[in-house]
């Protein structure tokens, strides 16, 4: 025997409770879509649009992480695609693309199968774009996702990207016809700030994909807790404490079934005949903070500068973060001395950021009275962990995505870190 024999014998699960556990897998196509009738029907009228000559310039898909915006709209749109001679569809995903140059460059490689040297500059590679759609069918449904990771960069802002989308020279003259569906968290015109010339070459046609509720979770799960878990290892008590936790707490399918993989191993851990509430339990915190820092790492600078000034003022015993905060507050710590002139915000943009953050979960608000001030908006923030793990050092938390260094976010002794050179901008790559 050699020291692998021993290694992976004694690392193997022999008293697993799963049957196969890839049915957890997120990022596994499931065979059914549930519980996203209404949505698939809307998206499904959208298209049949087709039938009478048109499709909206845009349409936006939009919601909350985890709420099957992808997952349905490729499927609906696929599923149309085979349907009808006269329409294409592709998939792009801009999460990687840090600069708008790069997000153009992703959907021409989609389309051509090539990419443009940054020589060419966004006009080169939106004409190799009209190029390749020139050889497509009457009509192609791009569906580009994550759209909202694109950001502003030293070149170009997100105006100048979509105005060539929809408006762009070669595209008129070619009379090519594109319809561009958007899937994101946020609406895009709040979220990007696009001007209003690109506001105005936008249709209002919009899908929402709400947080899913207890009962559309459970359907969701059915299926694949069945396939994932031998017979009988999920009672149904601890299913139940699962999905209801789930929804309350995020009303995110990807979320969900992570937890119950969670669980599973933790039961297997514990050498346990079936997973428990306590199985459960034990995984919440972690499944809760991971998406907490996988939101967070999202945020483009100036949300990180308002969560972060949300967080700042601690008590002087305790040394407790001290909240609930007004917007009043946010914006005395951005306009205290030392910090940067690009996180100082006006205290409408700060309702709009903070607006934003609540959609995405990272913050909660509540209407007070205020007095003689009328009512107030209180605003509070579960931002210890992630600020905690930059502190420490431990992680590229927020830095990976938004390209800003750990130290970004250390708690400074008074006052705000978000001054001068402390939370950076995103370096564009
Ligand atoms: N209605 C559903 N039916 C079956 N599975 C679902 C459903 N909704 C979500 N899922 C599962 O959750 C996974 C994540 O869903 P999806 O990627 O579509 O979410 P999303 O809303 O696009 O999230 P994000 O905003 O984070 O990109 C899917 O791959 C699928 O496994």
């Amino acid at each position: 025997m050699s020291k692998y024999d021993d290694l992976f014998d004694a690392t193997a699960p022999d008293n697993s409770l799963f049957a196969d556990k890839g049915a957890l897998d997120p990022l596994a196509d499931p065979k059914e879509i549930v519980a996203r009738d209404a949505q698939e029907r809307e998206l499904a009228t959208i298209l049949n649009g087709l039938h009478e000559g048109y499709l909206p310039p845009t349409v936006s898909v939009y919601g909350p992480p985890g709420t099957g915006k992808t997952l349905t709209t490729r499927r609906v749109c696929r599923e149309f695609a085979a349907r009808n001679d006269r329409v294409a569809v592709e998939y792009v995903n801009l999460k990687e693309c840090r600069t708008l140059f790069s997000a153009a460059n992703e959907i021409l490689f989609q389309l051509a199968d090539e990419k443009k040297g940054s020589y060419e500059g966004l006009d080169g590679v939106f004409d190799g774009i009209w190029d390749a759609l020139e050889a497509y069918p009457e009509w192609t449904v791009l569906v580009l996702d994550e759209i909202d990771h694109i950001r502003q960069d030293t070149n170009y802002d997100p105006s100048d990207f979509f105005y060539r989308l929809l408006r762009g020279e070669g595209k008129l003259q070619r009379g090519i016809n594109c319809s561009v569906w958007l899937v994101s968290n946020e609406l895009l015109e709040v979220d990007l700030r696009l001007d209003s010339r690109v506001e105005s070459a936008m249709s209002d046609e919009a899908v929402f994909f709400p947080p899913y509720g207890e009962d559309e979770l459970g359907a969701i799960l059915e299926a694949r807790l069945a396939r994932a878990f031998r017979e009988g290892a999920v009672p149904d008590a601890a299913v139940a404490y699962g999905v209801q936790e789930a929804a309350r707490r995020w009303g995110d399918a990807r979320k969900a079934l992570t937890l119950f993989r969670q669980a599973g191993e933790t039961a297997s851990e514990r050498d346990l005949e079936a997973v428990t509430r306590e199985c459960v339990e034990a995984n919440l915190e972690t499944t809760e903070k991971a998406a907490f820092l996988e939101r967070a790492g999202r945020l483009p600078a100036s949300h990180v500068g308002v969560l972060r000034a949300i967080t700042a003022r601690r008590n002087r015993h305790t040394g407790a973060v001290d909240q609930p905060v007004t917007t009043e507050r946010i914006h005395e710590v951005l306009h205290s001395e030392g910090v940067s002139d690009r996180y100082r915000l006006r205290r409408r943009a700060i309702r709009e950021v903070v607006h934003t953050l609540e959609t995405m979960g990272l913050v909660e608000t509540a209407m007070e009275s205020g007095g003689r001030d009328g009512r107030r908006k209180r605003i509070i923030s579960d931002a210890r962990p992630c600020v905690h793990r930059a502190r420490a050092g431990r992680a590229a938390v927020l830095p990976s995505c938004a390209g800003r260094p750990a130290s970004d976010l250390a708690v400074g002794r008074a006052g705000p870190s978000v001054s001068g050179h402390a939370v950076g901008p995103r370096t564009p790559q």
